[in-house]
């Protein structure tokens, strides 16, 4: 039976093939070529003595519908990164998110910290496009791939100069990550096959994750106690979408997650 990803990944190919129609791969390459460079990502994401946070654009989801309307999303982003976001997710899957490129462009221009295109990647054409639209990460998510696609995949980022943020569910897809050569791996607590959100997946996997690496824990966070829940169980980063886009103060409750991630008390755990 198809589960929520094969289903979506069904409708990004179709989305995709029409984009490659539209633009050609030649075309996309002389526009990453125009494009500032890619930033650095692990120093500014693995932190000395605090958690960093990676604050997301997210219209909507395939397990809550409608999350938000987000009508300028550049404006979101740059009170994320007043707040003290080390780094902006941009959703750019249409048809179950309500994201675009068009999103990652406007949050691009308006912000100085690293853009992550968050989407569901499967072919180079989307890391090619991820670059000439100003991404810095790629996610790339190991359920969503073959063996030898993901490999190709972490490789093409890593040479345009971006960083990949290799999602696992499980600690062997920690093994699988790591021989692809990713130097940043995220936990998601999301299910992708349920939707259901378990935040101490995060605690059953990060210890497959080397300490060179950096451990992204990814959904679930509520506010500043998971945050310092996740740190406990070893966290750099936690990425968190949905109780920022529904918040009223998105910059403040971005601060507090920060400083939630920088308390004097995590210093302990992190050394
Ligand atoms: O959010 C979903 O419903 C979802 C469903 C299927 C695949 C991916 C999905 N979300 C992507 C994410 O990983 C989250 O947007 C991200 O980790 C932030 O999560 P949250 O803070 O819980 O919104």
């Amino acid at each position: 039976m198809a589960t929520v990803l094969d289903d979506i990944i069904a409708g990004v190919r179709v989305d995709l093939a029409a984009r490659e129609a539209a633009t050609p791969l030649a075309e996309l390459k002389e526009r990453a070529a125009r494009v500032p460079s890619a930033l650095e990502c692990v120093g500014r994401l693995k932190l000395e003595d605090a958690v960093a946070v990676i604050a997301e654009v997210k219209r909507s989801s395939p397990s809550k519908g409608a999350l938000a309307n987000i009508a300028d999303p550049a404006a979101l982003a740059l009170e994320y990164e007043h707040g003290g976001a080390a780094a902006i997710s941009v959703l750019t899957e249409q048809r179950r998110f309500h994201g675009s490129l068009a999103d990652l462009d406007a949050v691009r221009a308006k912000v100085d910290v690293p853009v992550l295109r968050k989407d569901f990647v499967v072919t180079p054409y989307q890391v090619w496009e991820a670059r000439a639209h100003g991404a810095d990460l790629v996610l790339l998510i190991v359920a969503a791939l073959e063996q030898t696609v993901l490999e190709s995949l972490v490789e093409r980022v890593h040479s345009l100069g971006m960083t990949a943020l290799v999602e696992v569910h499980s600690a062997e897809e920690v093994s699988r990550a790591l021989d692809a050569g990713a130097r940043v791996v995220g936990v998601n607590a999301r299910d992708l096959k349920t939707l259901e959100v378990d935040r101490s997946t995060f605690a059953r996997v990060a210890p497959a994750i080397p300490d060179d690496v950096v451990r992204v824990a990814e959904s679930g966070v509520r506010g500043p106690h998971d945050v310092v829940d996740y740190a406990r169980s070893g966290a750099d980063v936690v990425l968190v979408g949905e109780a920022l886009v529904t918040d009223d103060a998105p910059r403040d409750s971005v601060a507090d997650l920060v400083a939630a991630g920088a308390h004097p008390s995590l210093r302990a755990v992190r050394h």
